[in-house]
């Protein structure tokens, strides 16, 4: 039997996601957090396992590197990856929202200037919503941007909501809800299909 290839996020969200791929007796033996190693094997199941960052993992799976990929609804979203997302493994729940000062209109100014680390996801937002935007691409502490300056409003993953509140900002708008998401290559969906479905059925198992 030939390996089918499972690309995972690295990051928050992975010890979890090895630990529902354990539950369900897909079992790597070598993964360790210390570890630098970014390729495992369950010789059992016929599993190869490749840490992505995961902002990569779509790309990993609409290009073929993965047969599935497991990876958070927010890097979908951004790369609008042609795939098939076919589970919700629940992990990682948070939401999208747009954030600034409490009391800023959002539609006062010509054109909004929106930090994110979706642009696309910002983009498309407040397009649907008529609202002209410029967006500004960030990696990371996205709440500077308008104690900053930088941007009028942000739009980025809320969870406790402590990063929003602790930098004096507040919800303007909730958006989509994330989780963790099981996807799969369009191509090994149909051409390995019999392993592709046993390891959807086996996780599915696993979530009830
Ligand atoms: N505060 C949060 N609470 C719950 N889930 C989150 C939170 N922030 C991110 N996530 C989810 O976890 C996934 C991984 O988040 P993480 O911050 O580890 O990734 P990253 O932003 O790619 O990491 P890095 O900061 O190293 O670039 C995200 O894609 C998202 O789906
Ligand atoms: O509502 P909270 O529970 O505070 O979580 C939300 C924060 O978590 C994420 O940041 P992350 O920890 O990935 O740090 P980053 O600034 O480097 O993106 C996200 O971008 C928010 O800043």
């Amino acid at each position: 039997m030939e390996f089918i290839t499972l690309a995972l996020a690295k990051g928050r969200t992975a010890k979890e996601s090895i630990n529902l791929l354990a539950k369900t007796g897909i079992y790597f033996a070598d993964v360790s957090n210390d570890s630098r190693k970014l390729v495992f094997h369950d010789s059992v199941n016929k599993v190869k396992l490749i840490f992505v960052k995961a902002v990569d993992v779509p790309t990993y799976v609409e290009k073929g590197a993965a047969d599935l990929g497991i990876v958070g609804k927010d890097n979908i979203m951004e790369a609008r990856a042609d795939v098939y997302e076919i589970l919700d493994l629940k992990l990682g729940q948070c939401k999208f929202a747009v954030a600034g000062f409490n009391g800023d209109p959002l539609t006062k100014k010509k054109v909004l200037k929106v930090a994110s680390k979706y642009p696309t996801v910002a983009k498309n937002h407040f397009n649907q919503k008529g609202i002209p935007i410029d967006t500004i691409k960030l990696n990371g502490s996205v709440e500077l941007a308008p104690i900053i300056g930088l941007a009028d409003v942000i739009v980025d993953i809320v969870e406790s909501g402590n990063t929003i509140r602790e930098n004096g900002l507040s919800i303007l708008e909730e958006l989509d809800s994330i989780s963790t998401r099981l996807i799969v290559n369009k191509a090994s969906f149909t051409t390995k299909s019999e392993r592709v479905h046993a390891l959807i059925h086996t996780l599915q198992t696993g979530l009830e």
